[in-house]
């Protein structure tokens, strides 16, 4: 049975009559048409044709007014709906927004400071944030809602208690009346007669305006590659070259500058250069294409002299200067650990999904587009790992060293990119916010306009096999996506030595994960529900273009000092069609790791994203991660002893997961009630009977009854008292730049990157596929 949330039931029919635009904003996708009875394809440069001097043609050109737009134009005015609706009840409140201005509104953002008082600094006092007038912390509708949920609560201690399997089994029910949209499907012409076409609507593929811009080539001593990052609004292709050992050893006279060595290798004629091309855009690079670069040598580049004067780049961490001839053996032994391992790097070890291994033949291509282009990411790697197909590389990785076979596809580009991308000189790098194990991110200001913004660098140090797979994923979803809830990357730019590759992304003053930490009470109800209905909105518009998050989690969100948060991080992201396909389980971490990823379930889509936002959610409320395990077998045992241990009756398919061999304890029970109560006398986060089901609803055992990002979207909890805040009238906290975030962190949750290199460790000596193998 549902947890009775009629309570407020009058209120919100009565809210929504008065005002039915307070429905919550929709985000269009981006495309228009979708297909009909074919799968998804990613619309080509080919298909979109950008003439020179179009708005879209540069993505930084075209950012303000894209987002100025969008939120101007939409998000805003759904705002003052919502504002509107709040102000037609709560006359009194109303009254002090629209009179106040700024002083006034000061003074209740300070009160909010205050309230959520915060252990490092001051009272806002550093808070280099907008200010918005604030009114009071606590929306004057949040005690009543909650006052009023004390009217259910002897009702609901009792159902805590039921067994979790007749609350499981009645989001079932409540499902049956709606359209899932839990795994959109998508056939072929071909499957047409498998498949029953019926209604599904399908997700359209993002529009992908053509943009082209270049990089200059990059050279990454260490892996003995030179990088070309060809950026376009919709796509980064990043074109790797490896040249062979005579040509690398050339000595450059008067020293081995890194770009020397660059200019020695772009010196080379193609013909001598083996070279192997990681390439996402059909057609970029096409001799035809307006953006072609005509090739000039790095003598003649500003880049030849920044990489001799850049010495005191700030963002230049590793040195180079010394290592120019180690990169030749390296090259060997990193060939050959390539073809040893056939590892296509830390992430999809098992990942047998998406490899679309690139043979001579054309037919061998996905012939979906959109499919072809995310996951060429994925056989990039595994191109790099084992350099060609596998049919072909027990032969040919012999003598890799003699040469790599011409990719087929489009002609070779043949010009050197030497402009498109800003050197990271102009920013003036102001202090490190983080740094995880595959990159660095500072906080800079663009020399030129003043604007902060955060550069993440790509590490390339600890990569023994090229660029990582993670950065080129990230780039090239971040270059695609636009939204108001996912993080912004304005541009990409290159290291002052020519051996990085930075993202220039939007500053965001906190990340949740460390925001908590910072803040003596947890968020309130109304404020949960402002950070999820974003975190929602963002989340939706992922999965209508076809990509899962992978690693939603607090660390990953961001929230800047507008109240507007961002989801961040696509580093394991991909993306997702339909049949679903095998893709690695180990992803998302342990913490936010859905139960089906956990029990090895090989296929799995939107659902284990869901999953994380329950956790989320869950956390933003208490301030306390809901499962924190240690380890797998740990993470699911604290899973089964809050929500009770599943079975096939809840969660058909369940007994057959590779996971379920173990015998695990039946934990008859859904005790998450208790940790969340509608009312509580022992400092327990308070949750209405309607968000408390929206938790569940979330944190369901099946993924198919698991509720999407659309239904959430429109849940009855974000309807009834109190309100979802306003962005506007969130709180704001100083922001603790001078402070690495990772340094403060306490707890913190495992990585699933390092897991998976941890498991591959293991795997390598006991051979064993860890607890669930
Ligand atoms: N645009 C941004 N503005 C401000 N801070 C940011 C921004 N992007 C990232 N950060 C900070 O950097 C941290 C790490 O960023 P991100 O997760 O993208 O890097 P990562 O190397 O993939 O980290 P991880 O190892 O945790 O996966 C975030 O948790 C956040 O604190």
């Amino acid at each position: 049975m549902l947890p009775n949330s009629k309570s407020n039931t009058s209120s919100t029919s009565c809210l929504l009559a008065q005002a039915p635009s307070c429905q919550l904003p929709t985000y269009s996708s981006p495309l228009t048409n979708p297909p009909r009875n074919l799968r998804p394809r990613l619309v080509s440069v080919q298909d979109v044709r950008v003439t020179a001097g179009s708005p879209q043609k540069h993505k930084a050109i075209d950012l303000r007014g894209r987002h100025g737009g969008y939120r101007d134009n939409e998000f805003k005015e759904r705002e003052n709906d919502r504002d509107y609706i709040r102000n037609g009840n709560n006359q009194g409140k109303n009254r002090v927004r629209d009179t106040r201005g700024g002083p006034g509104g000061g003074r209740g953002r300070q009160r909010d400071v205050r309230e959520r008082e915060v252990v490092n600094g001051g009272a806002g006092g550093r808070d280099s944030g907008d200010r918005r007038p604030r009114v009071g912390d606590r929306e004057p509708g949040e005690l009543s809602s909650e006052s009023g949920s004390d009217r259910d609560e002897s009702e609901n201690n009792i159902k805590s208690n039921e067994v979790y399997k007749t609350e499981n089994d009645s989001h079932s029910e409540s499902l049956n009346s709606k359209k899932r949209k839990f795994t959109p499907i998508v056939w072929d012409r071909d499957d047409k007669d498998k498949v029953n076409v019926g209604n599904i609507a399908l997700p359209p593929p993002p529009v992908l305006p053509k943009s082209y811009r270049v990089s200059p080539k990059v050279v990454n001593v260490e892996s003995n590659e030179v990088y070309s990052v060809h950026q376009e609004t919709s796509n980064v292709s990043i074109e790797i070259e490896k040249y062979d050992k005579e040509s690398y050893e050339i000595e450059p006279p008067g020293g081995a500058s890194s770009s020397y060595v660059h200019e020695e290798r772009l010196g080379l004629s193609f013909s001598s250069v083996q070279e192997e091309r990681v390439e996402y855009s059909q057609d970029a690079g096409r001799p035809e294409d307006e953006d072609y670069m005509p090739e000039r040598t790095i003598r003649s580049s500003r880049w030849a002299n920044d990489a001799n004067l850049s010495d005191e780049g700030e963002f230049n961490d590793a040195p180079v200067d010394n290592r120019r001839k180690e990169p030749i053996r390296r090259s060997v032994e990193v060939r050959s650990q390539n073809q040893s391992s056939s590892s296509e790097g830390r992430l999809s070890e098992s990942d047998e999904d998406g490899y679309r291994v690139r043979s001579t033949s054309r037919d061998n291509y996905p012939e979906n587009d959109l499919e072809k282009d995310y996951m060429d990411i994925d056989d990039g790697r595994r191109k790099y790992g084992n350099s060609r197909s596998q049919s072909e590389s027990d032969s040919e990785d012999q003598d890799d060293s003699q040469g790599t076979p011409e990719p087929p596809g489009p002609p070779q580009r043949s010009v050197n990119m030497l402009q498109g991308c800003r050197s990271v000189d102009e920013f003036e790098r102001l202090n490190k916010i983080d740094e995880g194990t595959y990159g660095v991110v500072y906080r800079a200001k663009d020399k030129k306009t003043g604007e902060v913004v955060a550069l993440k660098k790509v590490k390339m140090e600890k990569e023994r096999e090229g660029f990582p797979l993670t950065s080129l994923r990230e780039i090239n979803i971040l270059l695609s996506f636009h939204h108001p809830s996912i993080v912004d990357v304005k541009e990409v730019v290159v290291g002052s030595n020519l051996d990085s590759i930075f993202m220039v992304m939007e500053y965001m003053e906190h990340d949740l994960k460390a925001l908590m930490e910072t803040m003596k009470q947890p968020f309130s109800q109304s404020e949960v529900k402002c950070l999820m209905l974003q975190l929602f909105e963002g989340t939706k518009y992922l999965h209508e273009n076809w990509v899962l998050h992978r690693d939603l989690k607090t660390s990953n969100l961001l929230l800047n000092n507008r109240g507007e948060l961002k989801i961040c991080d696509f580093g394991l992201s991909r993306q997702y069609g339909s049949p679903l396909k095998p893709y690695t389980q180990l992803v998302v971490t342990l913490w936010y790791r859905a139960p089906e990823l956990l029990l090895g379930a090989k296929q799995y889509s939107t659902a284990i994203d869901m999953w994380s936002l329950g956790c989320i959610m869950a956390e933003l409320l208490s301030k306390q991660p809901l499962f924190n395990g240690k380890t797998e077998f740990d993470q699911i045992d604290k899973i089964f002893k809050i929500l009770g241990t599943p079975n096939e009756t809840i969660w058909p398919g369940y007994s057959k997961l590779p996971g379920v061999k173990v015998n695990f304890v039946k934990h008859q029970y859904n005790l998450l009630r208790r940790k969340f109560p509608a009312t509580s006398f022992t400092g327990s986060p308070v949750l209405s009977d309607a968000g408390f089901d929206l938790l569940n609803k979330l944190l369901t055992y099946d993924p198919e009854k698991r509720i999407t990002a659309d239904a959430a979207l429109n849940h009855e909890w974000f309807r009834e008292v109190p309100l979802p805040k306003s962005k506007d009238f969130m709180p704001t906290f100083p922001a603790q730049h001078a402070q690495d975030r990772r340094t403060r962190r306490v707890m913190k949750s495992p990585d699933p990157l390092e897991e998976q290199r941890r498991k591959e460790l293991q795997h390598a000596e006991f051979g064993t596929g860890g607890i669930f193998g």
